[in-house]
């Protein structure tokens, strides 16, 4: 069978305003590669900054690339959106944190509703998953959703976002305002999700607890390149430490090689931080934004009807 989730020698660079990539900008995601099939998890892990979101954006179609760096469910997701829009692909991270889609709008998620309303205005849901989902996330109908506490929210938040059978869910730490209790038992239930029904899941996250058995792989990123891609078995054999001790001494022993190398163009007299190009940043700059237009390009651009009616546009690179 054909990988779900296929990245083949991706690399990427935001683009500066005139929606290219800053010249002598250095690519911030390099020749990565790796590949998941139906029914597995995957922790997607590296320290800040090492390029987890990104890849996870690229992944939801969020950010255009060349089409043959990245399939999913043997698709491009940016030019093919219905892969979203019909739900086989879920991604729930970013923005996603503040915002929430209702009844066909991106709303606040802290407006003064019902969590019943909320829920239950996701159409064309299978009666007996919400049941379950509001019971797994142990959700009170009755909270209003501007006076909930954060991690009630983001718990309203999550069932409205995995209502939909997903084949392929992307997370992007979705879980730090949540209980011990209910991140273990939405932990239990994206288990079952890829084990009973083939779902494939990749979740970036810094929080090792009750992680240990969970994925069936590991990606290490650090800057922007592929160190590691295996079972977790492999992993395991690899060190006998906790999967946190490991990762801890990966993320160590990186930061170390960091240090040497910034000590040692010290002393040649180069500036030690790599240089930032000027205007690679483009989202939240709203100046900036109104020029480069990627998210509106991006949506003029891309179309349902699949990739090979895409044409090509030098600015629809971003998608917010
Ligand atoms: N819109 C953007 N424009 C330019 N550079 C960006 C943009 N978004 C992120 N970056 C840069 O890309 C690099 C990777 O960022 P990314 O958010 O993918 O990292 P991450 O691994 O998810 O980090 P964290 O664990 O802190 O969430 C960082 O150096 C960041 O500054």
């Amino acid at each position: 069978m054909a990988p779900t989730v296929e990245i083949s020698h991706l690399s990427f660079t935001y683009p500066g305003i005139d929606g290219r990539p800053p010249p002598g900008a250095p690519p911030l995601i390099e020749d990565v590669c790796f590949s998941l099939d139906a029914g597995h998890r995957c922790l997607l892990l590296g320290s800040n900054g090492a390029g987890k979101t990104t890849i996870l954006k690229i992944l939801g179609g969020k950010h255009m690339v060349d089409p043959s760096m990245v399939r999913v469910l043997g698709r491009s997701a940016f030019h093919d959106t219905a892969l979203t829009s019909s739900g086989d692909l879920c991604y729930l991270g970013g923005e996603w944190r503040r915002d929430v889609a209702f009844a066909g709008y991106q709303v606040n998620i802290q407006m003064d509703i019902s969590a019943e309303k909320m829920i239950f205005g996701v159409v064309g849901v299978d009666p007996q998953r919400r049941d379950e989902l509001i019971k797994i996330l142990d959700i009170d109908l009755a909270w209003r959703m501007h006076k909930a506490s954060d991690g009630q929210r983001r718990r309203v938040q999550i069932c409205m976002g995995l209502l939909k059978p997903f084949k392929v869910l992307l997370l992007d730490e979705i879980t730090v305002d949540l209980d011990v209790l209910a991140r273990a038992n939405l932990l239990t239930y994206l288990k079952k999700e890829c084990e009973e029904r083939g779902a494939t899941i990749i979740y970036a996250t810094h929080i090792f607890d009750g992680l240990d058995d969970w994925p069936t792989h590991i990606v290490y990123i650090a800057r922007g390149k592929l160190q590691l891609a295996l079972p977790l078995e492999k992993v395991k054999e690899m060190s006998q430490l906790s999967l946190m001790r490991t990762v801890e001494s990966w993320l160590r022993k990186e930061r170390d090689e960091d240090r040497r190398r910034r000590k040692e163009r010290k002393e040649k007299g180069l500036p030690e931080f790599d240089k930032v190009t000027e205007g690679s940043r483009v989202i939240g700059d709203p100046a900036a934004r109104a020029v480069n237009n990627g998210w509106a390009a991006g949506r003029l651009a891309s179309t349902v009807a699949g990739e090979e009616n895409f044409i090509f546009s030098s600015n629809s690179v971003l998608r917010q």
